[in-house]
């Protein structure tokens, strides 16, 4: 597999990419054209903030399986444009809260002493004593915006540091808020008590701008520490703000447009101090977040759970195992199913019973209906079976019973139209092996791979005669056979496991027998999830 990988990241992660095997492409300098011609062949592709990964791109890579974002923040990436191509996006939501946190506290101090201004009228050779009279932490409040992963770890060090907490966060608990010491209130009063202000929120339509010219009035003679995202806050509101000494202070790690051209307003202020996105630039941030994605880039390819898939079911690593053999079930299943379906689809029911009713199951009923859309040939997984039954208004419904009648766990998947519906059922015959053991009604015992035919002809003599000798001439192997019926003299259906493709001329032949009602053939390549 490639990976490609356009912005710089920790050996540790490029090694362990191509210590399993796979070709590493680094191209940290590639843009336009270039860029759409290095992912056209690419299966994963690895990024940080530095690239835009638009739909456009993702339309350039048909092969891509995941995109990688060797950090936290995904708004340089388009999710919805992945989603609808069946391509996972995964972050490393851990590795850098720590880097960004202390970073954010670096530069709320280094703001509050004026360090880098005092540091750089030394190197002119200028003993500024008198001018700096900086602002002490200790008894002032810190007014947090977003008290996500980062945020608490911020809140936890400047309390420590003698700050009282206020933070303005709508989507997190009052009882988590509580035990960080923090007092949950709305932003304008977090703008009227904070003297420090600090944003930890992502970059949503929802916040970017949320600080403008009203907002950093209310926070009169305070300081801004933004690590967080560029676009939050209104730059040329900040930049007047702290020009004519509204505000007494901010410190910027992250802009709207990165890198920061020359001419922005905020490089002329004084009061204002900046680096270049640097939150996350620890080696121990850059080592973490590159060898996890570099572990879910191996997951996907591996047709495993990526762990912190954004839009993927995901699910714990060590529950995988008992429900791995239901992905592949389900997807036969369903597959199965929609192909005896003489109608137009307008349901997918999945039912789980027995253990794996108390099981993760998102994946399992993603599989099931990349199982339903895979004769039309669309590109469905894992990652866009939901949308893509959605999208064609097909109702999709899960199902979960404890109990099961005669197995240990039974999955069924039911496809149903206006006036035709059919139900496969699969199980695990003493835990390990896999079976379909109804189809249609029909009691079978057939084993969900490689290839299969299913015959639906009346019950009578010669039938199965029949159909063996035609499978014969055409030199196809039967591997199994699994029969059933209704009623004696009614409809019968067999399922054969076969070694060879049966040919159009083989089924036509079978079908111009009045008593062969239909014959099915089904290509298996078992399981497989994420493609
Ligand atoms: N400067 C740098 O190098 C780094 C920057 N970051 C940035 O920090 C951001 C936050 O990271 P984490 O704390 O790990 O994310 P997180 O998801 O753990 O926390 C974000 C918090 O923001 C809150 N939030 C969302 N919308 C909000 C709104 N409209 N108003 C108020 N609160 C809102 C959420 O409820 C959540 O608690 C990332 O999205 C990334 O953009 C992260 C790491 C490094
Ligand atoms: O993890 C994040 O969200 C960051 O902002 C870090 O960005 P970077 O990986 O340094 O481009």
């Amino acid at each position: 597999m490639k990976v490609l990988v356009t912005d710089p990241i920790a050996d540790a992660g490029l090694d362990r990419l191509r210590e399993a095997g796979h070709e590493v492409e680094t191209g940290y300098e590639l843009e336009g054209d270039a860029l759409h011609e290095a992912v056209a062949d690419a299966h994963a592709l690895v990024v940080r903030s530095g690239t835009e990964v638009t739909r456009e791109l993702l339309e350039s890579a048909p092969d891509l399986r995941i995109v990688g974002r060797a950090g936290i923040g995904v708004d340089n990436i388009d999710i919805d444009a992945a989603t609808d191509h069946g391509v996972i996006v995964a972050n490393a939501p851990e590795g850098n809260v720590r880097a960004a946190a202390e970073h954010t506290v670096a530069m709320a101090f280094a703001s509050a002493r004026s360090i880098p201004q005092a540091h750089s009228r030394l190197n002119n050779g200028e003993w500024a004593k008198s001018e700096y009279l900086g602002t002490e932490v200790n008894a002032k409040t810190l007014g947090v915006v977003g008290l996500g992963r980062v945020g608490q770890e911020v809140a936890k060090r400047l309390a420590a540091l003698g700050m009282d907490l206020v933070a303005y966060d709508p989507y997190i608990s009052e009882e988590r808020a509580d035990q960080l010491g923090a007092e949950l209130a709305e932003l304008d009063s977090v703008l009227d008590r904070a003297d420090f202000l600090t944003i930890h929120t992502p970059l949503t339509p929802e916040t970017e701008n949320l600080i403008g010219e009203e907002e950093l009035a209310k926070l009169e003679g305070g300081y801004v520490v933004n690590c967080a995202r560029g676009g939050i806050i209104d730059e040329p509101a900040l930049a007047a703000a702290v020009e004519d000494g509204t505000l007494a202070g901010a410190a910027l790690d992250v802009f709207g447009e990165e890198p920061l051209p020359d001419d922005s307003p905020l490089l002329d202020v004084d009061d204002i101090i900046v680096t270049p996105h640097l939150g996350a630039s620890t080696s121990a941030a850059q080592e973490h977040v590159a060898t996890s994605i570099a572990d879910q880039v191996l997951a996907a390819f591996a047709d495993e759970p990526v762990v912190n898939a954004l839009n993927a079911p995901s699910m714990d690593a060590a529950a995988f195992p008992r429900v791995e053999p239901y992905i592949g079930i389900a997807e036969t299943a369903g597959e199965i199913a929609v192909q005896l379906l003489d109608d137009r689809i307008e349901r997918v029911e999945i039912a789980y019973e027995g253990d794996i009713a108390d099981e993760e199951i998102d994946l399992v009923t993603a599989s099931a209906l990349k199982g339903v859309f895979k004769p039309s040939q669309m590109h469905v997984n894992s990652v866009n079976a939901q949308g893509v039954a959605e999208e064609r208004g097909i109702e999709v419904t899960e199902s979960k019973r404890r109990q099961s009648d005669d197995f240990q766990s039974l999955v069924t998947v039911t496809v149903e139209g206006e006036t035709d519906s059919v139900a496969v059922e699969g199980t695990l015959f003493n835990g390990e092996d896999p079976r379909i053991v109804r189809v249609d009604g029909y009691r079978v015992d057939a084993i969900p791979g490689g290839q299969m035919v299913i015959a639906r002809n009346t019950d009578e003599p010669g039938v199965i005669g029949l159909i063996g000798s035609v499978m014969g001439e055409y030199d196809i192997n039967i591997a199994g056979m699994y029969n059933a019926r209704e009623t004696i003299g009614g409809e019968a259906l067999t399922v054969y496991n076969v070694d060879h493709e049966i040919p159009e001329g083989a089924r036509e032949k079978l079908l111009d027998d009045d008593r062969i009602i239909d014959i099915t053939y089904i290509a298996l390549d078992g399981v497989e999830i994420g493609r």
